[in-house]
């Protein structure tokens, strides 16, 4: 074995320092990888890690996921979202995708790698081994890869560490690397640029220039690896690896759940953890949505608050608007109609004879609907026929959408102006619309509802981006008129985008199309050409997007693969939205009416239950994304669930302890159905990218 070099030494001294200043965690982690690296490298090498570990002793540890997640079929079993659209699975379409992605080169490396397993592992061994296989690396520059250890000094020159060359190196053959600085001027930029280039660092490492960002905040940099995700984060500032809890904490305290916290699991990403203990059925959580949308095809049956999903309205007003829809014809796809008008007269017949058939106590409800007449659905609609008792279930009145469009209604002025602000002002087909064409908007909404309507769901969390991009340049730009200090306009238009986009930066992603569940009917050898269909779903409909509310200084959020790890972000996070709906309440409570109050309300009543048939009450049913419960991991033998208590009347996610939980404690939700059987849960799961291995999993494992 090779003696340790002088500039070993001198990085030995470097590191013992750090040791002593760092707690013993750190100093724990940091001697592990100096160990190996002394004992198995040859000296440069040994300085290469060493210039590493100096970093290494402030990397976060960022959203992991498993590399490769097994797929299997099927299914998960009650998929909130999109999954696989009806118009792209016909199989006769189905073409081989070919593709084969750079992750799946660098994973055949790593096969023939332990294939040939040498004697001495090589420092990308090592590399890998210290990285725990991870596979995105974001790294800051200054005083890690650079010589220089400010802002200021890069104005002058740039200069890359000999030490970390090699480390460098081996990082971008099998990971995606991403560097980033604050720097102060385009100068600086071009500093950097060039003592990359000249390192080799472009053309022997893998990196591109795109792949070196620059921000001109500190915030900034924070805001870049929210964005990317990476596994690791290399940062010599302790600072941003806090700060990037920080979201979370504003949140809790949002929230005043004061009980719970979100940090990293150790094992697989973010996770909530109980701050406090929890008694059996004690509320842990409630989470307001960031994104949520009812689902087209619930539209007809239920009338809620686009923004909080509540019941609006009144009951008469349910219970006509379902009817009369019905009576339309209209399909929650297509939004089409049937000329029902020929019918009325039959339908006044069969008024006549079911008021009958209630009135000597026969029930259909059960049976089939039975058709009301165009004029006793039209007097529930708009307020002229009054229901028996229904003041007991009063709802807030309807809100119309500030854009004047047909479609969102609201429950208060409140709702429709933070729903404008937020998502709607530029996905409104109305004639205030803030999108440029309304046209394009239209077509985009029929090929959502027409395909998959979590693409509708996804411009929200575009418009969401965008709408706060304008928000905070706006603010810089009063801030800058009213303050003498010079303007950072200008250069800092990717770090304000990435600002916005922070809301949606911290959820769990994959790509759709890489993720999505092969639904049953597709067969297991055409699953490659299925992912491309996908993929090509999402791109028509970004095109389409993109015609309606394209936005030049926010070009980045009209990527396809924005778009798609959007979606997949739906796919993997989101829990489905559930609102139960007072219609049933108010028949309950006829039902429940003691004689003859009972028998006379009833007389009234009857033929409108019988009209609505067997799906009498629907719940308000959707997909939403909660910030706060999407880090809640899975266990089979989990400590918690969403649940819905009989006050929980809107959208907000309601987390409830399933037996007492104690303070620390991760708290886990269960993703799946736990009371299937081991392997189904697998199945199960593997949809998610993991297979679980929760302490009943273990048990219960072949
Ligand atoms: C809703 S997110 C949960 C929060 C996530 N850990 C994060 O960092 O954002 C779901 C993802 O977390 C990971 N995950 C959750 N529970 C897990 C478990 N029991 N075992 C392994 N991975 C898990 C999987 O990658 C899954 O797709």
């Amino acid at each position: 074995m090779a003696e340790p070099s002088s500039s070993l030494s001198s990085s030995k001294d470097e590191l013992i320092q750090l040791i002593k200043r760092l707690g013993t965690f750190l100093a724990l982690k940091m001697s592990n990888l100096f160990s190996i690296s002394l004992q198995k490298l040859d000296p440069r090498s040994v300085g290469a890690i060493a210039g590493l570990a100096v970093a290494i002793i402030f990397t976060y540890r960022l959203m992991r996921s498993p590399a490769t997640p097994p797929r299997r079929q099927p299914k998960r079993q009650a998929p909130t979202t999109s999954t696989s659209a009806t118009s792209a699975q016909s199989s006769s379409t189905l073409m081989p995708s070919g593709v084969c992605s750079s992750s799946e080169d660098s994973r055949a490396q790593n096969v023939v790698d332990e294939f040939f397993q040498p004697v001495k592992p090589t420092l990308g061994q090592i590399v890998r081994q210290k990285l725990s296989e991870g596979r995105k690396v974001t790294c800051r520059l200054l005083g890690v890869i650079l010589e220089e250890s400010s802002p200021e000094e890069l104005q002058i020159k740039a200069t890359v560490k000999s030490s970390v060359l090699d480390v460098l190196l081996e990082i971008t053959k099998f990971c995606d690397l991403y560097l980033m600085e604050r720097v102060i001027d385009d100068e600086s930029e071009k500093n950097v640029l060039l003592a990359l280039e000249n390192a080799g660092i472009f053309t022997s490492g893998g990196l591109v220039k795109d792949k070196v960002l620059f921000c001109s905040t500190e915030n900034g940099r924070t805001s870049f690896v929210r964005q990317l995700e990476p596994d690791w984060h290399i940062d010599t500032n302790p600072e941003i690896v806090s700060q990037l809890a920080e979201y979370f904490e504003q949140l809790i305290s949002k929230r005043q759940c004061h009980g719970i916290t979100v940090k990293q699991n150790g094992e697989f990403g973010k996770g909530v953890f109980a701050e406090t203990d929890f008694e059996e059925e004690q509320l842990i959580l409630k989470d307001q949505m960031l994104l949520g949308a009812q689902h087209s095809s619930n539209k007809i049956d239920c009338l809620v608050c686009s923004y909080c999903f509540q019941f609006i309205g009144s009951i008469e007003q349910q219970i006509g608007r379902k009817l009369y829809l019905k009576r339309l014809g209209v399909s929650p796809h297509s939004g089409c109609q049937n000329d029902s008008s020929d019918e009325d007269e039959d339908e006044d017949e069969h008024f006549v004879q079911n008021h009958h058939n209630s009135e000597n106590g026969a029930s259909s409800s059960s049976i089939g609907t039975v058709p009301l007449p165009k004029m006793a659905v039209e007097s529930l609609m708009n307020g002229e026929m009054s229901l028996p008792y229904s003041e007991k279930f009063p709802l807030p009145s309807v809100v119309s959408c500030p854009g004047r469009c047909e479609e969102p209604f609201y429950c208060s002025k409140s709702c429709a102006e933070a729903d404008w602000e937020s998502f709607h002002s530029l996905l409104c087909p109305g004639e205030k619309t803030k999108s440029q064409s309304r046209e394009a908007l239209l077509k985009f909404i029929q090929h959502a509802n027409e395909t998959n309507d979590i693409f509708l769901l996804a411009a929200k969390a575009i418009s969401f981006t965008i709408l706060r991009y304008r928000k905070l340049k706006a603010s810089l730009v009063t801030e800058h008129e009213k303050s003498t200090v010079p303007s950072t306009l200008g250069t800092s238009n990717l770090s304000l985008l990435l600002d916005a986009w922070k809301p949606i930066s911290i959820g769990h992603k994959r790509r759709w199309w890489d993720c999505v569940s092969l639904p049953d009917d597709i067969d297991a050898s055409d699953e490659a050409a299925f992912r491309m269909q996908m993929r090509e779903l999402a791109f028509t409909s970004l095109q389409l997007l993109k015609e309606a509310i394209f936005d030049k200084e926010c070009e980045p959020l009209f990527s396809l693969e924005i778009y798609g790890h959007i979606i997949g972000m739906f796919e993997l996070n989101n829990l489905d939205l559930v609102v139960a709906s007072p219609v049933e309440d108010y028949f309950i409570y006829i039902d429940d009416l003691p004689n003859p109050q009972k028998k006379e309300a009833e007389n009234i009543t009857r033929p409108y239950l019988d009209a609505l048939g067997e799906d009498y009450s629907v719940c308000c049913e959707g997909t939403a994304f909660y910030p706060l419960q999407s880090c809640m991991n899975h266990s089979c033998c989990p400590n918690a669930k969403a649940f819905k208590r009989e006050e929980d009347r809107d959208g907000q996610a309601t987390i409830i302890a399933v037996r007492p939980v104690c303070k620390r404690e991760e708290i886990n939700i269960s993703y799946i159905d736990e009371d299937l059987p081991f392997e189904e849960r697998q199945a199960l799961l593997a949809d998610y990218g993991f297979r679980c291995r929760c302490p009943r999993c273990l048990e219960e494992e072949p």
